[in-house]
């Protein structure tokens, strides 16, 4: 079974969990969108459902399906946020924000009851890093930032080989930063195996000019895995 395939049939086993009237915290990412497509379907059959989007990319395609939006402003808790990862590690400790949504995508898990990750079987990894770790920072004072965020990771035994995303949207000889949807720069860190993910996590946000990084750390209940035809549940250990 291809990628593709196994991303909509994750996106599937996860609408199994929504209930009718539970307000949702919608992802951002190609498996998120496998699961908004299904989720759509149950909409058209009468489900109702709203829910708060973590990027204008998933509100857009929101709007697009007909899945009713609302906002922390008026629904400040909700019921469950369903979202893809870059990587998952057995303790359900994710590395999330390669599609530079990671900040309203940590606020919209840390506002939920339960988060649900959904993800195809190439995203499990028994330690977290071989993905670069995005960081969020504010543009004042980037090269600083940047230099202090090597710094951190040194101190933890790291290399970051930071560098700053570019918007590949635009040619790739303009290296002009993305910028996120809160108007930040993603800082992407290769670091390799990260030993402690936690405290790394709580470091780097001690940097003035962080504003969130992509270690999501025990906020998933749950991971949906497709692979091999089959769509494995995942408990933290
Ligand atoms: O964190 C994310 C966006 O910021 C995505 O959930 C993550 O990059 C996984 O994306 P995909 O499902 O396309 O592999």
């Amino acid at each position: 079974m291809d990628q593709d395939a196994l991303k909509r049939e994750v996106g599937r086993a996860a609408v199994a969990q929504v209930k009718d009237g539970m307000v949702l915290g919608l992802g951002t990412g190609s498996t998120a969108e496998a699961f908004l497509h299904a989720l759509s379907e149950r909409v058209k059959d009468g489900l109702t459902v709203r829910g708060v989007p973590t990027s204008q990319r998933t509100a857009e395609l929101c709007r697009t399906l007909g899945i009713a939006l609302t906002d922390l402003e008026q629904d400040p808790v909700l019921d469950l946020a369903i979202d893809g990862a870059d990587e998952i590690d057995p303790d359900l400790n994710l590395i999330k924000g390669g599609g530079g949504a990671l900040l309203r995508e940590k606020i919209v898990a840390a506002a939920a009851k339960d988060m649900l990750v959904i993800a195809d079987g190439s995203k499990l990894v028994s330690t977290l890093g071989a993905f670069p770790l995005p960081v969020e920072i504010i543009p004042f004072g980037a090269a600083a930032t940047l230099h202090a965020i090597e710094e951190v990771c040194a101190s933890h035994g790291l290399t970051a080989n930071a560098s700053i995303r570019p918007n590949l949207a635009t040619s790739q000889a303009d290296s002009a930063p993305l910028i996120t949807d809160g108007g930040h720069w993603i800082v992407d860190c290769k670091l390799g195996a990260i030993g402690d993910a936690a405290q790394l996590d709580s470091a780097l946000r001690g940097v003035p000019g962080v504003v969130e990084t992509g270690l999501f750390i025990a906020m998933a209940s749950q991971a949906l895995v497709a692979k091999d035809g089959a769509v494995e549940v995942i408990k933290p250990q």
